[in-house]
C-alpha cells in the first residue's frame, strides 16, 4: 500500500505534543456549549406554543425566560473556556513549529543552509508561520462551535418537524456545489502560489543584498530581470487564480444563507394544509438563519485547511531534511590533532576532494594554500564538521568526527570565517558569545588582545553600542577583529581561520595578525590563506590543487621541492613588488 501522508490537521496536531487531550476537552466544551445554546430556542418554541394555545401565565413566561437565560450563561462560560484552551493550543502549535524549524536549522548540514536562498528561510519562519497564525488563531478555536452550532440547530428543527428540517437544508447542497467548483484545482494552484511567493521573496532578498552593485551599475529594479520576473509572475498567477474562482465564491456566499428559500414556501404550504403549527413554523424560519453564519465559516474552513496544508508542506519538507547524525553522549578525545584519511567529498554529485590524507600536530600551525577553487575552504569546513565526507574519514583527537557530538566538537573549535558576522546586539554581547560565562573584564581583555579596545571606546556607547548601530562606522578589518576577540574568549583547543585576513588592508592585516598570534598561543592552528606572507612560519603547509594535496612541508621545503608552491610564491612576490612600485610612484607624485 502506498505510504499516505497524514492530512493537514493531523500534521498540525503532531505539533501539539502532550496537549492533545486538552484539544479534545476544548472541542467537548464547545459542543456542550452549543447544546446549551439551543435551549433558549426550545424555550421560545414552548412559550410560543403556550401563547398560541392560550395556556401561558406570567409564571410560565418567567420560568421559560429564566431557563433560557441560565442556559445562555452556561453556553457563554463553556465557549469562553473552550476558546481559551484552543487559543492556547493554537499558539503552542505555532511556537512548536517555529522551534522545530530553528532546531532543524541547527542540525542540518551547513551546506543545506548555505545553498538555500536567505529569502526561503525568511519565508519559512516568518511568512509561512504568520499565515498559519492567521488561519489558526481563529479557525482552530472557532471550528468546534462552528460545526456544533449548525448541527444542534438542525437537530432541533428535525425534532420539531422533520419536513421543516429537510426544507431548511435545501440550499446547502447547492452552496456546497458552488464551493466545490471554487475549490477545483486548489491544491496545485496553492502550491504554485506558494512557490511563486517563495521565488519573489528570495529574489527580493537577493535584490536588497545586491543593491550596492545594482546602484553602482546604474540599474533599476525593473532592469534586474530575476526580481521583476518573479514579481510579475506572482501578480499574474494570483490574478488568474482569483478571476477563476471569484464567481463561484460569490454564488456560494449568496445561496448558502438563503435558507428562507426552502423554509418559507414549504412551511407556509404545510401550515395552510393544517399539518404544521404556527410556533414550529416560526421557529423553523428563524433558527436556520442562526446557523448560516457558522456554516459559512465551516465552508471557509475548507479553504483554511488547504492554506494550512500548503504552508505546512513547506515546513514539513524542510523538517524532513536529513540531519547530520551524531551521538549525544560525549566521547573521550586524545591529543587534539586532525587526521584526514583518504577523504573524498563532493557538495553534490561532483567530487571536490579526491582522496586527501594528512595529519596535524597539537599546538602547531598548519596552513592550507592553493589556487582559487582548489578545495581549501572545503577542507576547513570538513574539519569543523559542517559536512560529512563521502568516503574516507576525518578524525579529531583520535575519534572519527561523525562519532563526536556536534556540541562537543564545537566546544573544541574556534572557527573564524571571512564573512565576519555580528549579531545586532551590543558589541560586548557579540564578543561574549565566545564564552557566555565570561565577565565584562574578560570581554575587555579579549578585545584589548584583539586590538579592538581602542576603536570600541571611541564609539558613543563604547562596549554597549549595538553592532547594527555601529555597523557603518566599523571597517571590515575592525569587524574582523571583533570576531577574533570572540574566538579568543572561547576556551577552545583548535582555531580554524578560513581566509580570515583575505579582505583586510595592510594596516588592518598587521593588527589582525598580531591579534591572531595572541589568539593561538598553545592551540592547534589551521589557516586557510591567500596571502603567503601570513603563513611563512607555519609548521606545515599543505598545497592543495584540484582537490588533491600537491605538496606538503615547511616554506623552505616547498620552495625547494613543490613547483606549484614555487609558482604561487613567484606570483605573490610579483604582486607585492607591483604594489610597492605603484605605492612608490604615487608617493613620488
Ligand atoms: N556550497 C557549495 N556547493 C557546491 N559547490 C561548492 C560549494 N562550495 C564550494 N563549492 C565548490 O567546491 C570547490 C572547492 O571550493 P572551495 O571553496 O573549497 O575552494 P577554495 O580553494 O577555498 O577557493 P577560494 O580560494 O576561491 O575560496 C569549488 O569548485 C567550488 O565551486
Amino acid at each position: 500500500m502506498p505510504n499516505k501522508e497524514p492530512g493537514a490537521i493531523r500534521q498540525l496536531f503532531a505539533f501539539v505534543g502532550e496537549r492533545n487531550s486538552k484539544m479534545r476537552i476544548s472541542i467537548l466544551l464547545a459542543v456542550l456549549g452549543e447544546m446549551f445554546g439551543i435551549v433558549p430556542f426550545l424555550m421560545v418554541a414552548l412559550l410560543a406554543d403556550e401563547l398560541y394555545r392560550g395556556t401561558a401565565t406570567i409564571q410560565r413566561v418567567l420560568f421559560f425566560s429564566g431557563i433560557a437565560a441560565i442556559c445562555q450563561l452556561i453556553k457563554m462560560l463553556l465557549t469562553w473556556r473552550s476558546s481559551l484552551m484552543s487559543h492556547k493550543i493554537s499558539f503552542t502549535i505555532l511556537k512548536n513549529i517555529r522551534e522545530a524549524i530553528t532546531d532543524r536549522m541547527a542540525k542540518v548540514p551547513m551546506g543545506v543552509m548555505l545553498e538555500t536562498p536567505t529569502g526561503t528561510f525568511k519565508n519559512l519562519i516568518v511568512d509561512n508561520v504568520a499565515k498559519l497564525e492567521d488561519s489558526m488563531a481563529h479557525f482552530m478555536p472557532e471550528l468546534p462551535s462552528n460545526i456544533a452550532a449548525p448541527l444542534c440547530s438542525i437537530l432541533l428543527i428535525f425534532i420539531l418537524d422533520w419536513r421543516m428540517g429537510l426544507a431548511s437544508l435545501i440550499t446547502i447542497p447547492l452552496g456546497i456545489l458552488f464551493f466545490a467548483a471554487m475549490m477545483r484545482g486548489y491544491g496545485p494552484r496553492m502550491e504554485n502560489y506558494m512557490r511563486s511567493a517563495n521565488d519573489m521573496n528570495s529574489s527580493l532578498v537577493e535584490y536588497v543584498s545586491g543593491i550596492q552593485v545594482i546602484k553602482a551599475f546604474n540599474r533599476s529594479a525593473s532592469s534586474y530581470g530575476k526580481y521583476s520576473k518573479s514579481v510579475n509572475y506572482f501578480h499574474d498567477s494570483t490574478m488568474e487564480w482569483w478571476s477563476q474562482c471569484w464567481f463561484w465564491n460569490a454564488a456560494a456566499r449568496a445561496v448558502l444563507p438563503s435558507t428562507l428559500l426552502g423554509t418559507l414556501p414549504v412551511g407556509a404550504w404545510l401550515y395552510m394544509e393544517g399539518t404544521l403549527s404556527l410556533p414550529v413554523f416560526l421557529i423553523s424560519l428563524v433558527v436556520p438563519l442562526g446557523f448560516v453564519a457558522p456554516l459559512m465559516k465551516v465552508s471557509e474552513a475548507m479553504e483554511q485547511v488547504s492554506m494550512i496544508k500548503g504552508n505546512l508542506e513547506q515546513v514539513t519538507a524542510f523538517l524532513k531534511t536529513p540531519e547530520l547524525v551524531r551521538p549525544s553522549e560525549p566521547v573521550s578525545l586524545g591529543e587534539r590533532t586532525y587526521q584526514f584519511e583518504d577523504v573524498h567529498f563532493g557538495y553534490k554529485e561532483t567530487e571536490v576532494l579526491h582522496g586527501i590524507s594528512f595529519q596535524t600536530r597539537p599546538g602547531t600551525m598548519t596552513a592550507i594554500v592553493g589556487p582559487s577553487g582548489s578545495g581549501k575552504s572545503t577542507i576547513a569546513k570538513l574539519m569543523a564538521g559542517f559536512w560529512d565526507v563521502t568516503s574516507g574519514s576525518v578524525r579529531f583527537g583520535g575519534q572519527d568526527i561523525r562519532q563526536i557530538p556536534f556540541e562537543q566538537l564545537m566546544g573544541e573549535i574556534s572557527y573564524v570565517a571571512q564573512d565576519n558576522f555580528l549579531f545586532d546586539k551590543s558589541i560586548r554581547e557579540n564578543i561574549r558569545m565566545g564564552n557566555p560565562a565570561a565577565t565584562d573584564e574578560e570581554v575587555e581583555d579579549a578585545a584589548k588582545a584583539a586590538n579592538c579596545h581602542d576603536f570600541i571606546m571611541q564609539l558613543e556607547q563604547g562596549y554597549d553600542t549595538l553592532a547594527g548601530d555601529a555597523g557603518d562606522r566599523l571597517s571590515g578589518g575592525e569587524r574582523q577583529r571583533i570576531t577574533i576577540a570572540r574566538a579568543m574568549l572561547k576556551p577552545s583547543s583548535v582555531v580554524i581561520l578560513d581566509e580570515a585576513t583575505a579582505y583586510a588592508d595592510p594596516e588592518n592585516e598587521a593588527l589582525i595578525q598580531q591579534a591572531i598570534s595572541k589568539l593561538v598561543v598553545g592551540k592547534t592552528l589551521i589557516v586557510v590563506a591567500h596571502r603567503l606572507n601570513t603563513i611563512r612560519n607555519a609548521d606545515q603547509i599543505l598545497v592543495v590543487a584540484n582537490g588533491n594535496i600537491a605538496g606538503r612541508g615547511t616554506q623552505e621545503e616547498l620552495l625547494r621541492e613543490c613547483p606549484i608552491y614555487q609558482k604561487m610564491w613567484q606570483d605573490y612576490a610579483g604582486t607585492i613588488e607591483e604594489a610597492d612600485l605603484k605605492g612608490g610612484v604615487e608617493n613620488h607624485a
